[in-house]
């Protein structure tokens, strides 16, 4: 099945799609933006990567859409941007009994839920890293392009995200590290870094996965770094700014780097604490150009 495609906007050298298509995984019909940048309209030929983005709480695709200021550096260096919903939405769907933003709708962890009621609809980490790309594979695939450029939504692609996105970025990146390996490289802009220690990662862990601790581990990057070896000189990118709100209490970056000491992670994890910054979008805009350099490194296009 395919997507509808509610809109096209044209953004920087490229389009904004706004997709909609419903989904196995979720049992729910979903929302997702994709930026295509000005090489798949304009050169012919032309192979496109992809980075995934993953919102963080409370968000929808539009947020990043609207002020990340992704699109001029995917004009700059050829890569398409997707950006995710951050849960399963509709009325059957199940949220947070507190009714907290940081649990339930806008709030999925990009993990597999376990446990009833959420087991049904919740399963974002299926839904971003596998049904998604593939899904986009085949619909990009089915519709072509006037110039002869290609997207690549398998292979070729990196991955990045904020806060509970950063968290589910570093997640799935070293989730599918092993070979036949998945993303090229990964970033994070303040995530939540060890989401089995903090009330936010409690909280999801615990309602999506249960009480085992086993569950957790599964998903949480300081348990996950201790168990995968880095190939090489694999590195991961987080910027992180010390005025952030949630720094202290939710997001902990130092934990990352400790539980990485003695890995194959040790020195791998280049945390940058950027002074006077927040949590907001402010931060994140002044950082996406540092990110877009890296990945399209990784990506082979620079
Ligand atoms: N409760 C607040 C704060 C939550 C928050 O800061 N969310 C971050 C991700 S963890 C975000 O990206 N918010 C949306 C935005 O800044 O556009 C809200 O709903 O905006």
């Amino acid at each position: 099945m395919g997507f509808q495609i509610e809109s096209q906007i044209s953004s920087c050298g490229g389009k904004l799609l706004k997709l909609q298509h419903e989904s196995e995984t979720t049992g729910t019909s979903m929302n997702v933006n994709i930026y295509l940048p000005q090489q798949y309209y304009k050169e012919d030929g032309a192979k496109i990567p992809a980075l995934y983005y993953l919102s963080g709480l409370s968000c929808t695709p539009q947020n990043a859409s609207e002020k990340a200021f992704w699109q001029p550096q995917a004009d700059k260096f050829g890569f398409a941007v997707v950006f995710p919903d951050t849960s399963p939405r509709g009325a059957d769907v199940p949220d947070d009994p507190e009714n907290g933003w940081d649990f339930g709708l806008s709030a999925g962890f990009y993990v597999d839920a376990t446990q009833s009621p959420y087991d049904k609809n919740y399963k974002m980490f299926s839904y971003v890293h596998d049904e998604l790309p593939n899904k986009l594979d085949q619909f990009f695939k089915s519709t072509g392009s006037e110039s002869g450029s290609t997207l690549d939504f398998l292979d070729n692609v990196a991955i990045t995200g904020h806060s509970m996105g950063g968290f589910g970025a570093i997640s799935g990146y070293l989730k599918q590290y092993a070979s036949p390996r998945k993303y090229k490289s990964c970033s994070a802009f303040a995530p939540i870094a060890n989401p089995s220690l903090v009330p936010w990662g409690k909280k999801a862990f615990g309602n999506y996965l249960g009480l085992e601790s086993a569950q957790w581990e599964k998903y949480d990057p300081a348990n996950l770094v201790k168990n995968i070896s880095n190939k090489g000189n694999d590195v991961i990118l987080i910027h992180q700014g010390t005025n952030d709100p949630f720094y202290k209490e939710q997001l902990k970056p130092h934990l990352l780097i400790e539980a990485a000491k003695g890995t194959s992670w040790e020195g791998k994890i280049n945390l940058n604490l950027v002074d006077g910054f927040d949590h907001s979008y402010y931060f994140i805009s002044s950082f996406v150009p540092q990110h877009a350099e890296f990945h399209a490194k990784n990506l082979g296009l620079i």
